[in-house]
């Protein structure tokens, strides 16, 4: 490995000076201007952690739901999880070291994860559809073979794609071909499976809207669309010929301005849904007859997906252990109806998908979503090899109901929450079920919610304990919460400094949206005066 060449190299990607980022709650993201740097060393982080593994690692340059100038990266580990925490720590210290410090950091890394040098490397990139992604990709190229890796450039992807391509990859071809007809093809087999045992094929469940935030979504779907379409039509909005990524459109806006996104045609009681930029996220929503929008998040889904998932078992005569993983952000009706209703355990981890997908991983069957919808189920490998057996064994309705699991199973991406294979999940149910939007809706109703942002001059200020729902510094501020919080009924509130962002973010709940509302401004008061708020105090005006 030729460290020189490293140092000579990395001139041609030189760091800002004064510019410190953070790897946070999904690798590096800040405008696309500040990141060439960024991504060269991540290429060359990636090799490292190839050798380490003995394995190929992925590197996927997209800012997801940000604003389209935005950008960023991150690396995704051989079983397509999120990159372990230790290396997080590596990839900050690598991204922020000086020029002339870089051969250094390289070696420090090396010997303290016992790096075999030696080792051969390979690196798959993929990368959404911003103006800014291919030129950074060849950044991350540029940094993967100057330390002398290998790599493949499978160009646009999904997000959750190159995850799966991850996951394929290092387990042999055992999960499925790492390619992008391997992934349409797999996806598509399992659904058409799965809606041709649906009794109730009418036109109304064959065909769903979708927006698709101006990203690559909308590519992928119009790709394999006609893989899947003997089971579903699917008619595309925002898909990027005209509008901009993300703009008044997309899943993150949907869920946090609760309301539908420009450029979609919507009738009343039709399906329709929304996918985030890089297509990891997907919330579903209708207007009703009065034309009122009505919201199915992350926490609907995971309650429609895993009231599914039991009924299979129950008919099968399984009996396997379900786990439901949320964040403090689910709605407190969900894990009400979960737990009470539903009767599954429910286990709440700090907010980031890497947290969900570990803690679910514990499980038989670990169903996790975020409310803002970027989820999956998982299945381990044990109950897998069972259900397949079972689906060869079993006959009438249990064997249907094996079938249909073993199908299910090929349906999720186990890799991570993908909005395609989401979509494809939640419209066989449906199909399945017999069930129209309404109805899934009507599962529980949400508790009024409103979340809200404050700027502080360091969020770092602030720690917090259990899940992120308690606040240990500053002095103060978890007192001042709970108090806020005794005043209304059915209420809940927390704060956390956003990974994301240069934000705390406020949530709160409580019986009325009026009360929601004014809990949340009283608690980004609260967090202003405690936490160091900058700027202007924040106003009750949302
Ligand atoms: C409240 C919220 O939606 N937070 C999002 C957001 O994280 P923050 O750490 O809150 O900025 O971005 C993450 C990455 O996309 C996503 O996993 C998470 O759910
Ligand atoms: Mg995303």
């Amino acid at each position: 490995m030729d460290l020189g060449a490293v140092t000579n190299h990395s001139t041609l990607h030189a760091k800002p000076s004064g510019l410190v980022l953070q790897y946070g709650t999904a690798g590096f993201r800040t405008n696309a201007e500040h990141l060439d740097h960024i991504m060269y060393r991540m290429g060359l982080l990636a090799v490292l952690r190839s050798k380490q593994m003995k394995a190929t690692i992925g590197v996927m340059v997209t800012a997801s739901h940000n604003p389209e100038e935005d950008n960023g990266v991150k690396l995704v580990d051989p079983l397509g999880e999120m990159l372990a925490p230790s290396w997080e720590e590596h990839a900050t210290r690598l991204a922020n070291a000086e020029e002339q410090d870089l051969q250094r950091v390289l070696v420090d890394i090396s010997e303290s994860e016992a790096v075999d040098l030696q080792q051969d490397a390979f690196v798959v990139i993929g990368r959404d559809t911003r103006p800014s992604s291919e030129k950074l990709s060849h950044s991350v190229i540029d940094g993967v073979t100057v330390l002398g890796g290998q790599f493949h450039d499978y160009g646009l992807l999904t997000t959750p794609q190159l995850h799966y391509m991850v996951y394929c990859r290092n387990t042999s071809g055992r999960y499925g071909k790492a390619t992008i007809e391997g992934y349409y093809q797999k996806l598509s087999k399992a659904f058409v499976e799965l809606t041709k045992q649906a009794s109730c094929s009418g036109d109304e469940y064959r065909s769903l809207k979708v927006d698709c935030a101006n990203g690559i979504g909308a590519l992928k779907l119009k790709e394999m669309q006609h893989y899947f379409s003997q089971g579903l039509l699917v008619q595309l909005f925002n898909d990027g010929t005209k509008g901009k990524l993300n703009h008044l459109c997309g899943a993150d806006f949907v869920k946090s301005h609760q309301k539908p996104p420009e450029g979609m045609e919507m009738k009343s009681n039709e399906r329709c849904c929304s996918f985030d930029g890089d297509a990891d996220r997907i919330v579903y929503y209708y207007l009703d007859a009065d034309g009122q929008f009505h919201l199915i998040d992350g926490d609907k889904i995971a309650a429609l997906i895993s009231s599914f998932l039991k009924d299979l078992l129950l008919e099968i005569g399984e009996s396997l252990d379900i786990g439901v993983v949320q964040t403090a952000y689910a709605n407190g009706s969900s894990t009400l109806y979960l737990e009470e209703v539903m009767k599954v355990p429910v286990y709440c981890t700090k907010t980031g998908v890497k947290h969900l997908h570990h803690k679910a991983q514990e499980f038989d069957i670990g169903v996790y979503f975020e409310a803002n919808g970027h989820g999956t189920a998982l299945f381990s490998k044990a109950v897998e090899v069972k259900i397949k057996q079972l689906a060869k064994e079993l006959e009438d309705n249990k064997g249907k109901a094996a079938k249909m699991l073993e199908n299910i199973i090929d349906l999720f991406n186990q890799a991570a929450g993908d909005a395609i294979s989401d979509m494809l999940v939640i419209e066989a149910i449906l199909a399945l079920k017999g069930l129209t939007v309404q109805q899934w809706d009507a599962l529980y109703m949400d508790l009024p919610n409103r979340q809200l942002k404050v700027k502080v001059a360091d969020r770092r200020v602030i720690s917090t304990t259990d899940a992120e729902r308690q606040v240990v510094t500053p002095p103060g501020l978890q007192e001042a919460i709970s108090d806020l919080v005794k005043k209304y009924k059915l209420s809940r509130a927390f704060v956390r400094p956003s990974g994301t962002e240069d934000v705390v973010r406020v949530y709160a709940e409580a019986d009325s949206q009026e009360n929601a509302d004014s809990l949340a401004h009283e608690v980004s008061l609260a967090v202003f005066q405690l936490a160091g708020g900058i700027g202007e105090r924040p106003t009750p005006n949302f």
